[in-house]
């Protein structure tokens, strides 16, 4: 019988030279190793997190040696048994996450299949993206827009950004000006036809939300997201809803089980639901959440803005999820060592991401990187920025 070895965890980065936020500096990355020598790769969350992932991984990984890879549904539930804080806990849902990826990585280069051939099959060929990652640097109306025009050259038919500068819980006037003048430049520039998604990071109270929301929707957004505080806010939430009903939500990049997924769609509270692979307990989580989102009406946005191994990981998902309304992406707007860490460049093309159709994730981890690019330690935080937003924005332009 085919056992599990052992898992190698990889944190890798160019912290030395970053250009990018510090979160999006780093990767984390796993490689499960069987006892007949098959490798299979997953990602974790890094956001000023690296040191406790990699200690919850090594957990996951002391339950998972010398167990049978392929029963994943059977490894989830044991773990579940054991890990007593598993839907409670960030780190350690990241951990199982990134060894559910990888089991599935696993599992498709057993059968020789691509992943999506086991989660009811391809439905989408090819996957529409949205920018993300782009405007770094942007501080005034004219710097979004010229920026807006390199990314529809590059093929993009949708873009997100968050236009809302140092602004956090209250906004004052001046601040929405600055917003509003913000994301009417990208309007403005890339035209009627071109999709823009703005960008919350759940700042802001009730209050400020429904007057932003409010003064947003005149730009016609495929959807706002994370528009209040990000804590489960059922009452913020319903509240935006009722006072602006014509605008979509969206949220979801932090849930870390399949209940809190349900919680925001029992209450009619997201038109867009946005579960992350790497942090919404990897493909079982998120197969379980896609049910959900089809009996409640609710359309799909996976968030994706880790490294490589999600972006594919992502993509597999994507390509079996009947109501996939768009998947995020990073990957253009990564340094090379990032994109580097898969060997097979994923092409953007007018818009949409192929599937990979080769066994597993579908494409080869680039070893070489992992090993040149490993660091050991916390990604920096700093006091001017969080670390959540596209570095050199926290900013006003007035
Ligand atoms: O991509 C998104 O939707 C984000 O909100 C990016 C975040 O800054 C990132 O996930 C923080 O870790
Ligand atoms: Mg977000």
């Amino acid at each position: 019988m085919t056992t599990i070895k052992d898992i190698e965890i990889y944190s890798v980065s160019d912290l030395a030279t970053a250009k990018a936020s510090p979160w999006a500096s780093v990767s984390i990355i796993v490689r499960v190793v069987t006892s007949d020598g098959q490798v299979g790769y997953g990602e974790a969350v890094p956001t000023l997190r690296v040191n406790q992932v990699v200690k919850a991984i090594e957990e996951v990984r002391r339950f998972m040696i010398g167990k049978d890879p392929f029963r994943i549904e059977y490894l989830f539930r044991e773990w579940y048994k054991h890990e007593f804080y598993i839907s409670r806990s960030f780190e350690a849902a990241t951990a199982y996450s990134a060894v559910d990826i990888a089991l599935h990585d696993l599992l498709g280069k057993y059968l020789g299949a691509p992943i999506y051939q086991f989660l009811g099959g391809l439905v989408n060929e090819k996957i529409k993206a949205y920018a993300n990652g782009w405007y770094s640097d942007c501080v005034t109306p004219d710097d979004f827009a010229k920026r807006a025009k390199e990314v529809v050259s590059m093929g993009f038919k949708a873009m997100k950004f968050d236009p809302f500068g140092p602004y956090f819980d209250h906004m004052d006037e001046e601040g929405l000006e600055e917003a509003v003048e913000r994301v009417r430049a990208v309007r403005e520039a890339v035209g009627k036809y071109v999709d823009i998604l703005i960008e919350v990071h759940g700042r802001f109270n009730v209050n400020t939300a429904i007057k932003m929301v409010k003064a947003m929707e005149q730009f016609d957004p495929l959807f706002i997201e994370e528009p209040v505080h990000p804590d489960l806010n059922f009452e913020g939430l319903a509240k935006i809803k009722a006072a602006v009903p014509g605008v979509r939500i969206a949220v979801g990049e932090r849930i870390i089980s399949v209940e809190e997924a349900l919680q925001l769609l029992e209450r009619g509270l997201v038109d867009v639901l946005q579960p992350d692979i790497t942090n919404a307990l990897g493909f079982t989580g998120m197969s379980r959440i896609r049910a959900l989102t089809e009996a409640y009406g609710v359309e799909l946005a996976p968030h994706n803005a880790f490294g490589p191994v999600q972006h594919v990981a992502t993509l597999q998902f994507d390509a079996s999820a009947y109501n996939l309304l768009i998947q995020e992406s990073f990957y253009e707007f990564w340094p090379q060592w990032k994109r580097d860490i898969i060997n097979n460049a994923i092409r953007l093309e007018d818009g949409y991401y192929r599937v990979p159709n080769r066994p597993g994730l579908g494409v080869d981890v680039n070893e070489k990187v992992l090993a040149e690019m490993r660091f050991e330690g916390m990604e920096p935080f700093h006091e001017e920025e969080p670390v959540w937003v596209i570095k050199g924005t926290w900013k006003r332009y007035r």
